[in-house]
């Protein structure tokens, strides 16, 4: 089938690049589509709007030869699909490093997690899961999470739930229904998924980085991912499709689009989307988030006190001991909602203080003091624009993943959203582009029998 592509005889300009399947976003579902398409025998090309692969998977290797990760980086419990692409390609996984629960620190004071204090927090939590697996909570479609978290007694209890759930879902929390967060919790397995590391969602990393995932995808592809190349448009006809990107055209004759809907929306369609898919793209939003890792020789606080800190105080923040067995130390923050587009908003020293000076008297002096200092405002990223995943805007529902997937004629979705399993994590990710280029590929066979 390679280089022999049938019925493309639309309207696209002369001499335009011609593939079987287009597929737009070269993020994990987006490249593991193409890679899975090609192993096929279809031939494919894949658009990606950045001058970088990976979307929301991206890292850097430091000075120290340390890998991290700037955007997703955890393997959840389960997730068995990343732990079999990393071994197809060579990567390590290992376990996250872990004491336990964090420490809370509230106004510079650090406590457990669990504390006289802190115990209004347990019901609150616990009404959540509660919701989460039995409730019908259409009911709090309108109801956004900040007037819900206003009923929670004591400062303290509020306080730790605005964090938790600003950095568990980077919604601003008067974006956010609690329709929409339980059903997420649902999704996600339930509370102590989303928080455990050990069998929950922060269970392991890999030392190379989960973005060598993308890279290596790339790299098997080769010529067949053109960065620098946003589509525009996407016009279908009885044929296929002709896609428009800045600065030329292509023909195709099936297009998955693996770009969550909100980025999508910036894409205009002739004819226009299906009604389900239009509101889909309308009524969602990207979550804010930032985040940073700090480089530090070792993990020095280790012999002292664990990294594994939720701070309550300004910006709210979690903060992870990433570092790979044997490695150079990776402290890992983030934070999210105007808490993160204020700090986004600092001079980068600023910032750096900011984070790391309230640590030194937890963690010991060094820590504002490290080696090197890596960050991402994701929300300021203009092609990804923004993370961990998509969120419904209150009062609507179609964005509560998984988001569905019906192909639209010619047209095909995929991106961790759209996943029947983990959505809106990296395994979603790959488990959708499976299933598009499954999907894209039974449909191009049965076009050739019937050519
Ligand atoms: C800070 C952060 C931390 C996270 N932590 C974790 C974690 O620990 N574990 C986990 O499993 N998941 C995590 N996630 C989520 C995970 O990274 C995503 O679910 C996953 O990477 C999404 O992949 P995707 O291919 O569906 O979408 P994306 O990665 O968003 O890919 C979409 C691609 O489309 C491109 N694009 C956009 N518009 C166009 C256009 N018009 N034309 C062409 N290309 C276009 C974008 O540039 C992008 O490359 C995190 C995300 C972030 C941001």
């Amino acid at each position: 089938m390679q280089n022999e592509p049938q019925g493309l005889d639309g309207p696209a300009e002369a001499g335009s690049p011609e593939a079987d399947v287009i597929v737009v976003g070269a993020g994990m579902s987006g490249l593991v589509a193409a890679r899975d398409l090609r192993r096929r025998g279809v031939d494919v090309i894949v658009l990606e709007s950045a001058d970088r692969v990976g979307g929301r998977v991206m890292g850097v290797t430091t000075a120290l030869g340390s890998h991290l990760d700037l955007g997703g980086q955890w393997i959840g419990a389960g997730h068995h699909r990343v732990t079999a692409l990393a071994a197809e390609l060579g990567l390590t996984k290992y376990d996250m490093y872990t004491e336990g629960m964090p420490d809370i620190i509230d106004r510079g004071r650090r406590r457990p997690l669990v504390s006289p204090a802190t115990l209004p927090i347990i019901p609150a939590l616990l009404t959540v899961d509660i919701l989460a697996r039995t409730g019908r909570t259409d009911r709090w479609n309108d109801t956004t999470l900040d007037r819900w978290l206003q009923k929670v007694p004591g400062r303290l209890a509020r306080r730790f739930l605005e964090v938790l759930a600003l950095v568990s879902w980077t919604a601003d929390l008067d974006r956010f229904s609690v329709n929409a967060m339980t059903r997420l919790v649902r999704e996600q397995g339930g509370m102590s998924t989303i928080l455990a590391t050990k069998n929950g969602a922060q269970e392991a990393l890999l030392v190379e980085g989960i973005w060598t995932l993308a890279e290596r995808l790339a790299a098997e592809l080769g010529s067949r991912v053109h960065t620098d190349s946003r589509v525009t448009a996407i016009e279908r006809d009885a044929t296929g499709a002709t896609v428009r990107t800045v600065d030329g055209s292509y023909r195709a004759r099936r297009v998955i689009v693996a770009v969550p809907p909100p980025v999508a929306a910036r894409i205009h369609h002739d004819p226009p989307l299906p009604a389900q898919r239009a509101t889909l793209e309308r009524d969602t939003h990207m979550g804010t988030v930032y985040k940073a890792v700090a480089v530090y020789e070792q993990p020095f606080w280790r012999d002292r006190a664990r990294g594994e800190l939720l701070v309550l105080d300004q910006p709210g923040r979690v903060i992870t001991d990433s570092t790979a067995p044997g490695g150079p130390g990776h402290l890992c923050m983030l934070a999210s909602g105007p808490e993160a587009r204020n700090l986004a908003d600092l001079e980068p020293d600023e910032r750096r203080r900011v984070l790391l000076d309230p640590l030194v008297p937890h963690l010991g002096k060094p820590i504002a003091d490290p080696v090197e200092w890596h960050e991402k405002a994701w929300h300021q990223d203009e092609h990804v624009e923004g993370g961990y995943v998509v969120v419904p805007d209150p009062g609507t529902t179609a964005g509560i993943m998984p988001h569905p997937h019906e192909p639209a004629g010619i047209l095909h979705w995929a991106g961790a959203e759209t996943a029947a399993e983990h959505p809106g994590y990296v395994e979603g990710a790959i488990h959708a582009g499976e299933r598009a280029a499954g999907e894209v590929a039974a449909a191009l066979e049965q076009s050739n029998s019937f050519s």
